[in-house]
C-alpha cells in the first residue's frame, strides 16, 4: 500500500503519520505527548525513539538507511526465527529472514499506555522455502512514557517448531568506553569472540569487541551514560537471554555502512531468546517477547 493509502487507513491526526525514511522507504511516525518513534514497514524495524526533553536513545547507521542495503544496522531489527547463524545451514541469512521483508500494517490507535501501531508478517512461499513452518508474527510498537516493542509469535503449523530470536536494539551513547551496563552481575554468558563461558562480575564495560549471550536472565539492564547524564533502562518480558554486541573498530571496518566512529557511539543490548533460551511452540501456541525502554535522568 502506498503512503497516501496508509495515511487514509491508519493515520491519526497528530499521532500517527506515514513518512519516508532517509532511503525513501515508507515509515510510520508515532507521536505521543511523552515522545516520538518511527517504524520502518520494510524490515518491521523501529528506527528512532526520542523521549520529550531528551536526546534520541537509539543509534542507527544513516549510511545504511540511505543505501537501504541489508542488513540495516540500527534501531531495533528483528532476528527471527533463528538468532545468529542458522543452526545447520550457514548459507541461510544470519539472524533469520524477517528483517528483509515488508510487514503489513494491521492497526493503529491511542490507549492509556500511548500511541501504538501494529504490524504483522506471515509465512509465504519464500519463507517456507527457508523455514518450512506456517507462522504469524505481530509487532506492536507503543510510545508513551516508555517505548514498548512486543513481538508475538504464533505457530500456525500442524507441527511444533523451535525458534530463537532477538529485538536487536542499538543504543546511542556519547562514548561507550565511559558507559557501564548494570543488571547482568552474576549471570553466566557465552562469549562468541573467545568461545568461552564466564560469569559476569560487576558492570559490563566496553573497550574492545564484545559479542556475548547472557543466559538465563530476565533482568532489567541499565545503560549508564555519564557524559549524557542519563541512564537508559531496558526492561523485558518473555525473554530469557540478553545479548551485548559491539564489533569495535577492526570488525566495524569490515561491515558495509558501519562508520568507524559507530564503535564508540553505540552499544547493542538485545532482548533475546537465544542458545539455551531457544523455544519450542506447539501448534496454535503463542509467545510474546517484549522490550520496554525509557530514560532515567540523573538526579
Ligand atoms: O550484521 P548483522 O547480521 O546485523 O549482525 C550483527 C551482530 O549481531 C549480534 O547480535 C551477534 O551476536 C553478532 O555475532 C553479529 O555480528
Amino acid at each position: 500500500m502506498d503512503r497516501t493509502g496508509l495515511q487514509a487507513r491508519f493515520g491519526l491526526a497528530g499521532r500517527v503519520e506515514f513518512v519516508d525514511d532517509p532511503g525513501g522507504m515508507v515509515t510510520a511516525r508515532l507521536m505521543a505527548d511523552e515522545g516520538t518513534a518511527t517504524v520502518a514497514l520494510y524490515r518491521g524495524q523501529v528506527l528512532t525513539y526520542q523521549p520529550v526533553g531528551g536526546p534520541p536513545l537509539l543509534w542507527a547507521s544513516q549510511a545504511a538507511l540511505k543505501a537501504n542495503r541489508p542488513p540495516v544496522h540500527g534501531g531495533i531489527p528483528i532476528c527471527w526465527p533463528w538468532f545468529g547463524a542458522h543452526p545447520s545451514d550457514p548459507s541461510k541469512p544470519l539472524h533469520g529472514f524477517v528483517r528483509e521483508r515488508w510487514w503489513q500494517v494491521d492497526s493503529s490507535g491511542v490507549n492509556a499506555t500511548g500511541v501504538w501501531l501494529q504490524l504483522s508478517l506471515s509465512h509465504d512461499e519464500t519463507t517456507l522455502a527457508l523455514w518450512p513452518y506456517a507462522f504469524r508474527l505481530t509487532l506492536t510498537v507503543t510510545v508513551g512514557k516508555h517505548l514498548e516493542v512486543a513481538l508475538k509469535i504464533t505457530n500456525l503449523d500442524a507441527e511444533a517448531f523451535v525458534w530463537s530470536g532477538a529485538l536487536h536494539s542499538y543504543f546511542q551513547v556519547t562514548d561507550v568506553t565511559q558507559c557501564g551496563i548494570i543488571g547482568l552481575e552474576g549471570v553466566t554468558y557465552f562469549d562468541k569472540v573467545t568461545h568461552e563461558t564466564h560469569t559476569q562480575s560487576g558492570p559490563v564495560n566496553i573497550g574492545a569487541e564484545i559479542d556475548r549471550v547472557y543466559q538465563g536472565t530476565t533482568a532489567t539492564c541499565f545503560l549508564e551514560d555519564p557524559v549524557q547524564g542519563h541512564t537508559i533502562r531496558i526492561a523485558k518480558q518473555g525473554s530469557h537471554s540478553t545479548v551485548i554486541w559491539n564489533p569495535w573498530h577492526a570488525k566495524a571496518e569490515q561491515i558495509p555502512d558501519f562508520a568507524d566512529e559507530a564503535s564508540t557511539s553505540m552499544i547493542c543490548i538485545e532482548t533475546a531468546n537465544a542458545l539455551a533460551a531457544t523455544m519450542m511452540l506447539a501448534p496454535d501456541e503463542s509467545h510474546t517477547m517484549m522490550a520496554i525502554i525509557d530514560r532515567l535522568e540523573k538526579k
